[in-house]
């Protein structure tokens, strides 16, 4: 039998159509007589503390638009529910320290982020970029003069292994291509388990892949990790795509790599966000740029709802709660 736990919601509109439509509204409102909704628009960080104390939850289920949470918690806060990935701009790391329980979206949504992934890689074989300015803005076609390649049977190398790598490898496997990843947790089991191989360092990974996709998360350890000399070692005609973070990877060197026109580069993150309009990148037929729309697109937004509304029923049947974020995980996470 569920608890009538006081739940508040920090939603906007959008956020309520997009991560709960119904059934699903109604189903995180069937978890208690006590269910709250709060739009952000507009309020400060004084108006949520406001709408904090007055609603004094025992449950905050939150979204983006959800401002960090105040240093002093209200009195009976124990479980941050957030719609999405990175908790890092809601929740501090000594509120988790002092027992805040705290999950995100899960793996629910990697699997969109990963298909991204592959329309990256895709268009930077087929030169995309290329062809997309050059028919419509030059009436070009075909002239043989510049190379196409398939998926088909290739080498790609993952940087990072976690959710979204392991949904890409998915996505992968009907091109029979060989994955390499290099990761920390990528250990001789997970290797034979996910047919996959162990790259020795980061850099035979770039030099031993004709693709490599960047998804290790955005940490103080990762910050830069990826430099000019990784990039320099992939082969003329490979692949770089980065769909994970932009700050992982020295962007000044990614653009000296891309202007040389050497290799294709696949980009949904960056450094800067938005890109700059005056951005060296723009207008490089070797690099297909998108603006950070990897993941969730609007109509799987509810996957993470689905997510989140199973954690809720959990949390109100003192069940386990899936994707929750240890310091550890805080610490090591984007
Ligand atoms: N572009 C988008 O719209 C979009 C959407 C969702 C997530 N992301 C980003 O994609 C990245 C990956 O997300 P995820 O959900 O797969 O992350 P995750 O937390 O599930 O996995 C991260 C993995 O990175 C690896 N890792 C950890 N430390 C590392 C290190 N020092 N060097 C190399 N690898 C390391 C580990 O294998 C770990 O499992 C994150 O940065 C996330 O923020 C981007
Ligand atoms: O890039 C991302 O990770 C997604 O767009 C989600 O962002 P978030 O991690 O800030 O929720």
């Amino acid at each position: 039998m569920p608890r009538p736990v006081a739940i508040l919601a920090s939603l906007t509109a959008e956020e309520l159509r997009d991560f709960l439509p119904e059934p699903l509204l109604g189903q995180a409102r069937a978890v208690t007589p006590r269910f709250t909704v709060w739009d952000p628009t507009g309020q400060s960080a004084a108006d949520f503390a406001s709408a904090l104390a007055a609603a004094d939850p025992e449950v905050l289920l939150a979204c983006w638009k959800t401002p960090p949470l105040p240093p002093v918690l209200p009195p009976r806060l124990r479980y941050v529910c957030y719609l999405c990935g990175s908790v890092r701009r809601l929740v501090r790391r000594d509120q988790l320290e002092a027992g805040l329980v705290v999950t995100n979206w899960g793996g629910s949504i990697s699997r969109v982020v990963a298909e991204w992934a592959l329309f990256h890689i895709l268009a930077c074989l087929r030169r995309a970029p290329h062809w997309t300015i050059a028919m419509h803005t030059e009436g070009a076609w075909k002239n043989g003069g510049t190379e196409t390649a398939s998926l088909f049977g290739r080498r790609i190398g993952l940087h990072g292994y976690g959710q979204i790598a392991r949904e890409l490898v998915q996505l992968l496997r009907p091109f029979h291509v060989t994955i390499t990843s290099f990761a920390p947790d990528v250990t001789p089991e997970v290797e034979a388990a996910h047919g996959i191989r162990r790259a020795a360092s980061l850099e035979s990974l770039f030099a031993e892949n004709d693709i490599i996709v960047e998804l290790a998360p955005l940490n103080p350890s990762t910050a830069g990790l990826v430099q000019e000399k990784h990039l320099r070692l992939i082969r003329p005609g490979g692949v770089f795509v980065n769909v994970g973070r932009g700050a992982v990877v020295d962007e000044a060197a990614l653009l000296r790599v891309a202007q040389e026109g050497r290799i294709m580069v696949g980009l949904d993150v960056y450094g800067v966000e938005p890109l700059p309009a005056d951005s060296p990148f723009r207008g490089l037929r070797n690099v297909s740029l998108t603006p950070h729309i990897a993941g969730p697109t609007t109509d799987r937004r509810c996957d993470a709802g689905a997510f989140a509304v199973e954690n809720l029923v959990a949390y109100a049947e003192d069940r386990p709660l899936r994707a929750v974020i240890t310091p550890t995980v805080y610490d090591t996470s984007t």
